[in-house]
């Protein structure tokens, strides 16, 4: 079909692997039309009669957000789940005084400098329930002009009385979905969420096909030192992963729009301690970490300059110089961010998304699309000789990988828009690594040279 598509028509082009960008407000239609979700068309109608919704996120402007809500559902129950605390807090519940169906939950963060990143709708319908997990925060600027990703989950549908009865693993799918998702949700040990552990449990989500990988924050060891963060991915790659010798030469992407302190050397933490997950194999996570080609995408400040939103884009790009200038390594992992593909080389990436593509560019042995950025508070460090793994924020992703999508051992991609039959990438491959004269963007230094496409100079206060 050509010409507009409603969403359900979207969402089924979009099946097996459900992952969708958002639209991008100034590209040509037809990046718009394949693949690509605005947050009223996961709201619409027509994706369910929604009798209430819970939104985990990390920003909120709630009078936006409830005239996303078509206008029959703006009553219905809405549970926002935040990091926020003291003056943020406050500000928060004022801005939703005048909305009564709007309750709140704020996550505990013991961890200093952790933040509640996860961003994660659960839509609950007359017909079943529905789970997106995305990186948009549920601000405007958010969903107008930048690359965003989002897994929209199938329908699931209310499973009859007596099948939950038994215990919460009823209706779960091969890949533990609804086990993990429990295990996240729990983690929050809040009695706020207590009604939408049970709508989980009462649903039967053996269709989804996506692995959860979550971030919780705190220090975990023992039985949960692979529970969260990279040693969660670290142990699903070292169960359901790629076959050691079939992946040998195949490098490693991270992309994410923002950076943390990796310490003073790659050999800190992220060419040892991060990459060592990120490569790991089926049946053993000992791979020559030296053989791996790790390969950073972030964009350049003529990315930033050059963007539909200009130097502004750079606001949601936090990369602080004082982090910068003690990690100068990084620039030689560093690539642009170029989506000629999806039509997006001018939408700023606030998506984060990880994985393990083929020299060939043509298949990936994994794909993750989550809420974490490059940065230990996102995905843990560990500690205690390895022990136990540090991590301060809330992070969601979920994982692709062959197995669950009846492939012996890849995932087909594309970044070209006819192949809606494969996996289809938000960035081009091969990627192009930074040039000499290239720069990271960075959101604390002014920039007087050049003008953005606005005509404007960036000159942060
Ligand atoms: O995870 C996210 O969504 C984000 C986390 N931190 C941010 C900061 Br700090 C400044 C501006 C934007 C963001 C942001 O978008």
């Amino acid at each position: 079909i050509t010409g507009p598509r409603s969403p359900d028509q979207v969402y089924s082009e979009g099946q097996p692997y459900s992952f969708f960008l958002t639209k991008v407000h100034g590209i040509q239609n037809q990046y718009n039309q394949v693949l690509a979700m605005d947050i009223k068309d996961i709201l619409s109608p027509i994706m369910g009669t929604l009798q209430a919704s819970c939104q985990f996120n990390y920003m909120f402007e709630i009078p936006w957000l409830m005239k996303q809500y078509p206008e029959q559902f703006r009553s219905k129950p809405l549970l926002l789940v935040h990091g926020f605390t003291a003056g943020n807090k406050t500000a928060l519940e004022i801005e939703a005084t005048k909305y009564s169906n709007i309750k709140f939950c704020q996550a505990r963060l013991e961890m200093i400098y952790g933040t509640h990143h996860t961003k994660m709708m659960m839509l609950l319908y007359e017909e079943g329930m529905r789970v997106v997990i995305h990186t948009s925060n549920l601000v405007e600027r958010d969903w107008y002009q930048k690359t965003q990703g989002m897994w929209i989950s199938p329908l699931f549908p209310k499973l009859k009385k007596e099948e939950n009865k038994s215990n919460f693993s009823r209706g779960d799918s091969p890949t533990n979905f609804k086990k993990d998702l429990l295990d996240y949700i729990g983690s929050y040990k809040a009695y706020q969420l207590k009604d939408w552990q049970q709508n989980i449990a009462d649903h039967d989500m053996s269709s989804a096909k996506v692995v959860i990988i979550g971030s919780s924050p705190g220090r975990h060891m023992a039985e949960n030192k692979h529970k969260f963060g990279h040693m969660r991915l670290r142990k699903v790659l070292n169960t359901h992963g790629p076959p050691k010798d079939f992946v040998k030469s195949w490098p490693v992407i991270g992309q994410y729009s923002s950076i943390g302190s990796l310490g003073a050397t790659k050999d800190a933490w992220l060419a040892t301690e991060f990459l060592q997950s990120l490569a790991t194999v089926e049946g053993s996570s000992c791979v020559p970490l030296a053989s791996i080609n790790l390969k950073l995408i972030f964009p350049t400040k003529d990315n930033v300059r050059c963007s539909l939103e200009g130097y502004p884009a750079g606001a949601s790009i936090p990369y602080s110089i004082n982090v910068a200038k003690k990690q100068t390594y990084l620039t030689s992992y560093f690539h642009h961010w170029i989506s000629k593909g999806r039509g997006r080389s001018r939408a700023m990436p606030h998506i984060k998304s990880y994985c393990r593509p083929s020299p060939s560019s043509q298949e990936v042995a994994w794909f993750l699309v989550t809420s974490a950025n490059l940065s230990k508070a996102a995905w843990g460090a560990l500690e205690k000789k390895g022990s136990q793994l540090m991590i301060r924020s809330y992070e969601l992703g979920v994982l692709f990988l062959p197995k669950f999508f009846g492939s012996k051992k890849t995932i087909p991609v594309s970044s070209d828009i006819n192949d809606t039959d494969k996996l289809l990438l938000p960035y081009d491959l091969p990627l192009k690594p930074y040039q000499k004269e290239d720069r990271p963007w960075i959101w604390d230094i002014a920039y007087k040279e050049l003008p953005d496409c606005n005509g404007n100079m960036w000159c942060p206060s």
